[in-house]
């Protein structure tokens, strides 16, 4: 059984579905969001062709392309964000990966950070195109589901909308490789949470890979399920909601002996957007806690400070 929530969003896109059907599934996700923080999203709309081209493309990308082609799409000074990127190390554990983002309207060096040039593989020939088909259609599914929580929490749809009209979207191609060593190695990404809004997961068909926290500190196994998105609340949607949902901690501990792969589509908020919480504090009094940030801001100490830096993995 899965350990997180399966929701059936099909019913809240559907031209033909009644607002009771709209509000019962905002409702789902809502309690997901509130409690793990995680859940799988199924009946998204997202062609399942569109999910297994761009699948390929990644597996065959690390399957087959040379040290000099990765080479030449290494990450830019300045940008340090654009591009593809190999951790080796005992403490942010081993993957590789090729980061593509929203481009950036009227961009020029000298780049600030994440405000580069997507570097796109030169082969096959339709790479650029399959990626730029995928993330028109998460970035309108990650609108969607926006809606679906300002209505579940009864927060003004514009408002909700006008922080992600122009999302500052990230999709990472990520490939963790097999384990050779019968002694185990730092194969994965250590403990984090993602900082934007909502995390879409597609990945190979590899189980007991990605660990989740649950409250009792316990990590559980988030298994793919075939045609769901794994998905989960990044800081930024904690934030707007003052903490009630939840950015739960992650990490993957990859032990297999095949490589895996996975791809995380991040929908995060307009490069300028000032989040600051929609909701009251429960108990009527204001906190320090949650006081509001800037998206980039966040992102850019996001980037100094990568993923793994604080691995933990068991012994
Ligand atoms: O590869 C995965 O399963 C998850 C990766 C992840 O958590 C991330 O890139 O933020
Ligand atoms: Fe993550």
């Amino acid at each position: 059984m899965a350990s997180f929530p399966v929701i059936d969003f099909a019913p809240f896109s559907s031209p033909t579905s009644t607002s009771l059907e709209r509000h019962a599934v905002a409702i789902n996700l809502d309690e997901a969001c509130r409690n793990s923080g995680f859940f799988y999203l199924k009946g998204h709309g997202v062609p399942q062709d569109m999910l297994d081209t761009i699948r390929s493309r990644a597996i065959d990308f690390f399957r087959t392309a040379s040290d000099s082609e990765k080479q030449s799409l290494a990450l830019k000074p300045g940008d340090n964000a654009r591009g593809y990127v190999k951790h080796d190390d005992p403490d942010k554990g081993s993957h590789e990966a090729l980061d593509f983002y929203r481009p950036v309207e009227d961009c020029c060096e000298p780049f600030g950070i994440g405000q580069g040039i997507n570097q796109w593989p030169t082969k096959p020939d339709d790479f650029l195109s399959v990626v730029e088909a995928y993330t028109d259609q998460m970035e309108a599914l990650g609108k969607t589901v926006i809606e679906a929580l300002a209505l579940a929490l009864g927060v003004d749809t514009k408002l909700f909308l006008s922080r992600v009209d122009k999302p500052f979207w990230q999709l990472r191609m990520v490939c963790y490789p097999g384990q050779t060593s019968v002694v185990r190695t730092k194969a994965g990404i250590g403990e984090h949470t993602d900082y934007g809004i909502l995390t879409f997961l597609l990945t190979d068909a590899t189980k007991r890979s990605l660990q989740v926290q649950g409250i009792d500190g316990e990590w559980v196994y988030a298994d793919p399920i075939e045609g769901c998105f794994l998905c989960n609340i990044g800081d930024m949607l904690a934030e707007w909601t003052r903490g009630t949902y939840k950015s739960t901690a992650h990490r993957v501990v990859h032990t297999s002996n095949s490589p895996r792969v996975s791809i995380p589509f991040f929908f995060d908020p307009n490069w300028d957007a000032y989040i600051e919480p929609v909701l009251p504090p429960a108990d009527g009094i204001l906190d320090d806690k949650h006081v509001g940030v800037r998206y980039r801001d966040k992102y850019i100490e996001a980037i100094e400070q990568p993923l793994g830096n604080t691995a933990a993995f068991p012994a």
